[in-house]
């Protein structure tokens, strides 16, 4: 699938300026990818995938499936399923009925269908199931028929807006690999948008971080983590985010001094004597697979994330330096990475 120059502009109304959604949208994918897109509230995530499955206009610029430019395709003929986060599933409908629901597959002879639904049942563990309706049903029970719903339609693209969003951490956790595995099993062309950025890390082949309408940058997930193409997209992934100091913070020692920003993750700094940056420990949270140790400084908190088994300082006055292998990422006034330095 891919996105060319796409924009979307969504008139002001009541006075109130227009809304420019997507703001140039380049982006294109392999087929049998799971490609997620994360970004920030507003950021054009939802605007995007609609733009592929045909329920959002186009102001300029084309959308591509399969090779084949679709933009004036209406969206019952393209060749997608998409997932909502409501789920939308019919609430008088048995969990059979509404997987089958959809005239193409009505359309079939019986025992075909029935072939159809076992199919899928098994691959989403439906099959007890099936006479239910979604009121008897938990929240990922019934994310996953909404799931089985589209993966029955056997669609060129399978487009994912945040059905993840409602479940709990743990039925999340669940849905994911079950995700994953159907989408590295069949083979399909996957584009999951999420806020979540360890959804994201976890998920995608490649992650397409997306702000104000624009690609910010798109590659895997260690791409992105390791080699942000900015400061923003540094800041975005992980958790805690990276580090933002000024350029004149000497963490990597002698580097050339023209950097705006230097980044550092907050498993790349560890406790020294007479480290380069000086604080006081605020607070320490355990969150029983590692620390997080946030450290007040003179260029505001930096998170100090380390190992449970590590010794954490006794005094509250502390210095910090670069862990054995850390890197720092040098970053110009625009906010664009100049080089990485360590690691
Ligand atoms: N129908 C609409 N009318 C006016 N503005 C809209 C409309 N739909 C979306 N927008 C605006 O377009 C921008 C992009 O919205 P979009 O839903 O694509 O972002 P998003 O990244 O999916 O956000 P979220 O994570 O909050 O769902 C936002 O500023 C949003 O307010």
């Amino acid at each position: 699938m891919a996105w060319h120059d796409v924009r979307r502009v969504h008139p002001g109304r009541r006075g109130r300026p227009d809304v420019v959604a997507l703001d140039g949208l380049t982006l294109e994918g392999p087929p049998g990818e799971l490609l997620v897109l994360v970004g920030p509230s507003g950021s054009g995530k939802s605007t995007a995938l609609r733009a592929l499955a045909g329920i959002e206009t186009l102001d300029a610029g084309s959308v591509h499936i399969d090779g084949a430019d679709v933009s004036a395709v209406a969206a019952h003929e393209r060749d997608v399923a998409m997932v909502f986060q409501d789920l939308a599933l019919f609430p008088h409908m048995t969990v059979a009925d509404n997987v089958l629901f959809g005239a193409s597959l009505r359309r079939l002879p019986e025992a075909e269908q029935r072939t159809v639904l076992a199919d899928v049942a098994e691959q989403l563990d439906l099959q007890d199931l099936l006479d239910r309706r979604p009121s008897e049903l938990s929240g990922g029970q019934q994310q996953r028929v909404a799931l089985a719903r589209a993966l029955v339609r056997k669609p060129a693209v399978f487009l994912l807006d945040e059905p993840l969003s409602n479940l709990d951490a743990r039925l999340r956790l669940d849905a994911r690999t079950r995700i994953v595995a159907l989408q590295r099993r069949l083979g399909i062309t996957m584009v999951h948008v999420t806020h979540d950025q360890t959804e994201a890390m976890t998920m995608g082949d490649r992650i397409a971080v997306l702000r104000d309408g624009r690609l910010e940058q798109v590659g895997t997930p260690r791409e992105v983590y390791d080699e942000p193409a900015t400061s923003f997209v540094a800041s975005f992934l992980g958790m805690p985010p990276m580090n933002l100091l000024p350029g004149s913070v000497p963490l990597a020692g002698a580097v050339p001094p023209d950097a705006a920003t230097v980044g550092v993750r907050p498993e790349d700094l560890v406790f020294v004597d007479d480290g380069p940056l000086a604080g006081r420990v605020l607070q320490v949270e355990d969150l029983g697979s590692e620390v997080v140790v946030l450290v007040d400084t003179d260029h505001g908190i930096v998170h100090v994330r380390r190992g449970v088994r590590e010794p954490l300082p006794s005094t509250s006055s502390v210095t910090l330096g670069l862990a054995p292998g850390g890197r720092v990422h040098r970053f110009d006034a625009d906010g664009l990475r100049l080089s990485t330095v360590g690691g």
